[in-house]
């Protein structure tokens, strides 16, 4: 399997003050392959934010290296930086992140804003449909967000996520807000999607989500350890 995901020695700081700092992440190592399913977890304030954001490429190291899809993150332009966050990765959020007052059609539609080929932009549209479809949210295509269950709204933002079809889905905490039964619709989701060949990478306190996963990587204070069972 294609590695799309390589940390080397990454280490990530924050300066509080003149004086102070925060270490969020200490010489973290590993590497993912295409097609996996990996887990994160650890207590609050342990790192795993700060490890999804470098991942996603809304944050940086301070040191260390992060190879994305054969792309050194190290270096690049903000505007290079969301060129490739747009190629590569899809978000999906405790929260769903959404336009609550856009229809659910405008805001799987968001990411496109960006793309500036035409043609591709075309497609993505026409791949919209089908994706509704396949979170069985079709239905819904011209209605508020706001009307919407917290199921439904989490189904939209995974479809956002995928409209560009990117090679991983990042979720921090994706059914963090949902009740029980809802949450397993979410995996199941985000399994069927696992099954297509889709890399996903969870950021869960949920330990029986956790186990879902094929890999679990427990941080503690900034250090990342990969669970054996
Ligand atoms: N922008 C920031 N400025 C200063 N310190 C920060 C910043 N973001 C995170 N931190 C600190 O870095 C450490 C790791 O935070 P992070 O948000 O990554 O943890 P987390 O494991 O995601 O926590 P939670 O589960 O509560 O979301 C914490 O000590 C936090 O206070």
């Amino acid at each position: 399997m294609r590695k799309l995901i390589e940390v080397k020695h990454l280490s990530k700081s924050y300066r509080i003050s003149s004086k102070e700092q925060v270490q969020a992440l200490q010489d973290v190592n590993f590497t993912i392959h295409e097609g996996e399913m990996i887990a994160i977890v650890g207590t609050s304030g342990s790192g795993k934010s700060t490890l999804l954001r470098i991942l996603g490429c809304i944050d940086s190291q301070t040191t260390g290296h992060y190879h994305l899809n054969g792309f050194d993150i190290e270096g690049k332009t903000d505007q290079e930086l969301a060129h490739i966050r747009n190629q590569s990765i899809g978000f999906v959020m405790q929260d769903f992140s959404l336009i609550e007052d856009y229809s659910v059609k405008k805001n799987v539609l968001l990411p496109l804003t960006y793309e500036k080929n035409k043609e591709k932009r075309q497609q993505q549209k026409q791949h919209l449909l089908s994706l509704l479809q396949k979170l069985n949210i079709a239905s819904k295509e011209n209605q508020k967000v706001t009307s919407l269950s917290g199921g439904q709204k989490q189904r939209v933002a995974i479809a956002r996520a995928l409209i560009n079809n990117p090679a991983i889905l990042l979720a921090d905490e994706p059914t963090g807000a949902l009740d029980q039964k809802t949450s397993k619709e979410i995996m199941n989701i985000l399994h069927e999607l696992h099954a297509e060949g889709k890399t996903i990478i969870i950021v869960t306190h949920d330990l029986q989500i956790a186990e879902q996963c094929q890999r679990i990587f427990r941080i503690e204070d900034g250090l990342l350890n990969e669970v054996y069972s």
